[in-house]
């Protein structure tokens, strides 16, 4: 497997919205070419803390750092796939939206349209080269918002639960071929999401959040499993089990907070952590 993606450091990383803690001293070490996600109630900082890494967001204490240097705004070597495909220019094709950040770094035509190329065939989307973002189907447009940011090759790639909005089939379908797309790329990856199946399809490492304000991060699980993952497969059910008890008690903080439960963890959290609501239902009878 090609390892080209570059490391990233989050060092005491505190971030403030005028008055309000967002995130309070996040620690984290990505090696380059992982698959990280985070995972955490909504709310909590996620895509706060992801946005920091992309340059967006500037912490009031502490650092980010790319492949040893300090992320002090965005930059094309940290590409960003947002969970809105509404980040595609609607006036231009998708060729032409995949162009565009090579064209803008005056990269010469003829390596644009290979890589262009290269890039629409590999997230599946060279017979739709021509058409507009508003002529193609949500998962369709995920795939052009990636295959966009992958060609400004970049070294990082931050995912804000880019399959946030698409159907639980197509979803499906976009998780086996971002680990795929993953593999060919060797990008180092940031996958925000709240779903803790994706994040066990998807992470080498998932990393808990705490419920904000101040969120910080709770836990880191090594995920090793052989890919492609099956969520059925025993270990994948343990692994499962114990990220929705860590999310279900944040889950419940966060209910709690905004006086929607009678706090305990129950069922409320758990559902919102991700169990279904007939495995409730049947756990107690
Ligand atoms: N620009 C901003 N100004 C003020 N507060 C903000 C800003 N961006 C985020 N926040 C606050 O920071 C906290 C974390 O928000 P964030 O969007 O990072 O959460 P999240 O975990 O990604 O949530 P979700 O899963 O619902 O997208 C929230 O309380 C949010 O209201």
């Amino acid at each position: 497997m090609n390892r080209s993606g570059s490391p990233v450091s989050v060092r005491d990383v505190d971030i403030r919205f005028d008055d309000f803690v967002a995130v309070r001293q996040a620690n984290l070490d990505i090696a380059g070419g992982e698959f990280v996600c985070l995972l955490g109630p909504s709310g909590c900082g996620k895509s706060t803390l992801l946005n920091a890494i992309a340059g967006f967001v500037k912490p009031v204490g502490g650092e980010v750092t790319c492949a040893g240097a300090r992320v002090t705004g965005p930059d094309v070597s940290r590409g960003v796939v947002f969970q809105s495909a509404e980040a595609l220019f609607p006036w231009l094709t998708v060729r032409q939206n995949v162009d565009f950040g090579p064209r803008m770094r005056g990269v010469g035509k003829a390596q644009r349209a290979s890589a262009v190329d290269r890039y629409l065939a590999m997230v599946g989307l060279s017979h739709s080269a021509d058409r507009f973002p508003g002529q193609l189907s949500g998962g369709m447009r995920q795939r052009a918002q990636l295959a966009r940011v992958l060609a400004n090759e970049p070294s990082v790639v931050l995912m804000d639960e880019p399959f946030g909005a698409l159907d639980a089939q197509t979803r499906l379908v976009m998780q086996v071929e971002l680990d795929r797309i993953w593999r060919e790329t060797g990008a180092t990856i940031v996958f925000v999401t709240h779903d803790i199946g994706e994040a066990i399809l998807l992470g080498d490492r998932i990393v808990t959040m705490t419920a904000g304000p101040s969120a910080a991060i709770k836990n880191v699980y090594p995920c090793d499993l052989p890919r492609p993952r099956d969520l059925t497969d025993p270990a994948s059910a343990a692994l499962f089990r114990q990220l929705r008890e860590d999310i279900g008690t944040e889950v419940a903080r966060t209910l709690r907070a905004q006086g929607l439960d009678d706090g305990h963890d129950g069922p409320d959290a758990r559902q919102a952590a991700g169990r279904p609501a007939d495995e409730d239902r049947r756990t107690r009878r």
